[in-house]
């Protein structure tokens, strides 16, 4: 939002900015209350300069000293700092609690916004944006509510009863005065762009740092491995170097700024000195007035020295607002129907059916054409096909990630939407390759933080897919805490912890996507055991590149570019002569549990 910027877009950061507006209702009073505390502020400062030309007109003046009268201005005049005290405390206080609460609301909707998007919504965005759009732009709108908004009030509120207390003492004086306003908003606009280009700059240049720091942390093992340190070093050191320039640059444009407006304030001090001087020794008016005088051009330049600095905040909180504004709109391309209710998920039987299923991830480019199988109650089935034959689409459309173009899936006879997808969910479990962990202990991530699964469950869980023993050797056992990923365990580790997770949140259908790959043969065979036994009491579909997996399964899906080749058991398959046979053929791999 710089000067340079289209009306447009400045007018839409406006709209975005006003829509987040209703987030800071229910703190409606707490801004109330800040305006009155702030008027009492602003009314003890101005009063300040006032009581003190009171004490010098009217008891240190020779003609008619007042001692009585002096210690009574003295206690009125601490009155007023401490109640001025107050009020600022008070009013700081109240301004945090309600700026930072409404933008903490702000960032709840946005997550749980984020939360109820469809898979389509991820495929489409940069994480790293969406965690800016959470993170930094909340926090730039958070500036907004607390220093914009109270800089708008304190600062324009000051500058009027300073600028009114001005000519209730001398029109003249205050009128020169005024030449002031249009100078010192020309010194601002000056400065402006300069300190919003130096802030912008300061500001993109450690973002290159942390993404530069992020990038090569997580890939140390790789710059270690190629020997690239000392490049990396370098590369560092010029984005460093650049982001120093940067600060120092933004500091002295604001030095610069700070300098020129106390130039221009001492030189109206000397200017009011001079006239008013005259003017006390005319005779014209009261020493007091011109000492007021002095006092109020001092203060006269902080709220606009301070609205020129927030005019910056307003115009990044607009940009800010835009960004969130514009994930905001998005609704949930996938949503619960109206009419969905909730059902029993425990008498669900697991019968799965695709009819005539069609689906792309772009609508005229269909990676599934016209599929057609059904997987009745607790069958294992195994999916098999080359890389990209659309072997995972056929399982993010049965958990509902994307919604096919063409055809029906039913699970126990019903189209999959008229389930509540909280439902589904409960339903279906899914195991995927590249695990996902979050930081807790590795109790947390089998039960994923439900406290209302017992240890015990998790313990049976372990057990039943050979965790157990693996996970009791951990440092704290269950109780070791995972990092980053749950990178302080093996991949086989973290697998069977996701197969625990499986077991120990029960759903009917159970969906491998080519989970054994990354086990060694014996771990293999222990989860293979355990797996066989959860798998009975379950639909299960396996997704497998490694026939030996599912070649006892009760049906094995072939894909080929989208279609549904072939289906059958692995005899019936390898008699077939098809593209199983050659897969089979191919694979040539006999472990030690296959027969
Ligand atoms: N999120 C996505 N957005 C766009 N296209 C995608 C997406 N995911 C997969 N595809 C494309 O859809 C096709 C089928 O992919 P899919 O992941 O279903 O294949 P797959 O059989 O599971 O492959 P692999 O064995 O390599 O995992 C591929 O051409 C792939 O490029």
């Amino acid at each position: 939002m710089s000067t340079t910027q289209p009306e447009s877009s400045r007018t839409s950061g406006m709209v975005s900015l006003a829509r987040l507006l209703p987030y800071a209702r229910p703190y409606l009073w707490h801004f109330v209350l800040v305006l009155v505390l702030v008027v009492i502020f602003n009314a003890t400062s101005v009063l300040q300069p006032y009581l003190v030309k009171v004490a010098i007109d009217s008891d240190i003046s020779s003609k008619h000293p007042n001692y009585h009268g002096l210690i009574v201005i003295s206690a009125v005049y601490i009155g007023v700092v401490i109640i001025g005290v107050a009020a600022n405390f008070a009013q700081m206080l109240l301004l945090q609690f309600a700026g930072q609460s409404a933008i903490k609301a702000i960032r709840i909707a946005l997550f749980e916004h984020i939360e109820k998007q469809a898979m389509r919504f991820f495929d489409q965005r940069a994480i790293g944006r969406l965690v800016t759009n959470v993170s930094n732009d909340t926090e730039t709108i958070s500036q907004f509510f607390t220093n914009f908004f109270l800089s708008l009030i304190r600062d324009g509120l000051s500058l009027v009863m300073i600028i009114f207390m001005m000519f209730r003492l001398d029109v003249r004086i205050a009128s020169y005065a005024m030449v002031l306003i249009p100078i010192i908003f020309g010194i601002s606009l000056v400065f402006r762009g300069q300190l919003r280009r130096a802030y912008q700059a300061t500001r993109t240049r450690l973002s290159t740092l942390n993404a530069f720091l992020a990038e090569n942390l997580a890939g140390m093992r790789i710059i270690q491995m190629f020997h690239q340190e000392r490049r990396q070093q370098q590369a560092f050191l010029a984005l460093d170097v650049s982001h120093r320039d940067a600060n120092i640059k933004e500091y002295l444009t604001s030095v610069r700024f700070n300098r020129s407006l106390e130039i221009l304030g001492n030189l109206a001090i000397a200017a009011v000195v001079w006239i008013g001087g005259e003017a006390v020794l005319k005779n014209a008016i009261d020493f007091g007035i011109l000492y007021a005088f002095i006092r109020y051009i001092q203060q006269f330049f902080q709220p606009i020295n301070s609205i020129t600095q927030n005019w910056n905040t307003l115009q990044s909180s607009m940009v800010a607002a835009d960004r969130i504004g514009s994930v905001l709109v998005i609704e949930p391309e996938i949503q619960d129907l109206p009419a969905t209710v909730s059902i029993d998920t425990g008498r669900i039987q697991g019968h799965v059916a695709f009819e005539h299923v069609t689906f792309g991830y772009l609508p005229n480019q269909p990676v599934l054409k016209d599929i057609n199988f059904t997987v009745e109650p607790g069958q294992f089935v195994g999916v098999v096909g080359a890389t990209g034959a659309g072997k995972s689409s056929v399982m993010s459309l049965l958990t509902r990630f994307y919604e096919p173009q063409e055809g029906v899936i039913t699970l126990d006879g019903k189209p999959i939407q008229q389930y509540k997808q909280k439902d589904l969910h409960a339903l279906m479990g899914i195991v995927q390759q590249e695990v996902s962990l979050f930081t807790g202990t590795v109790l947390d991530n089998i039960r994923l933080f439900r406290e209302d699964i017992p240890e015990e469950v998790v313990y049976h869980a372990a057990k039943v897919v050979g965790a157990h023993t693996l996970i009791e050797r951990l440092p704290d056992g269950y109780h070791t805490q995972l990092y980053g990923k749950g990178s302080n365990l093996s991949m086989g580790e973290r697998q069977l912890i996701s197969f625990a997770r499986i077991v120990a949140l029960d759903p009917r259908v159970l969906i491998l996507d080519e989970a054994t790959a990354s086990l060694d043969s014996h771990t293999e065979e222990l989860v293979q055991r355990g797996l066989t036994a959860v798998a009975k009491a379950r639909t299960t579909l396996v997704i497998a590149h490694r026939l030996s997996t599912i070649r006892q399964a009760d049906n094995i899906l072939v894909f080929d570019k989208g279609n549904l080749v072939e289906q059958g058991t692995h005899s019936e398959l390898v008699s077939l002569g098809g593209l199983y046979a050659q897969l089979d053929a191919e694979s040539g791999i006999e472990l030690p549990y296959s027969s």
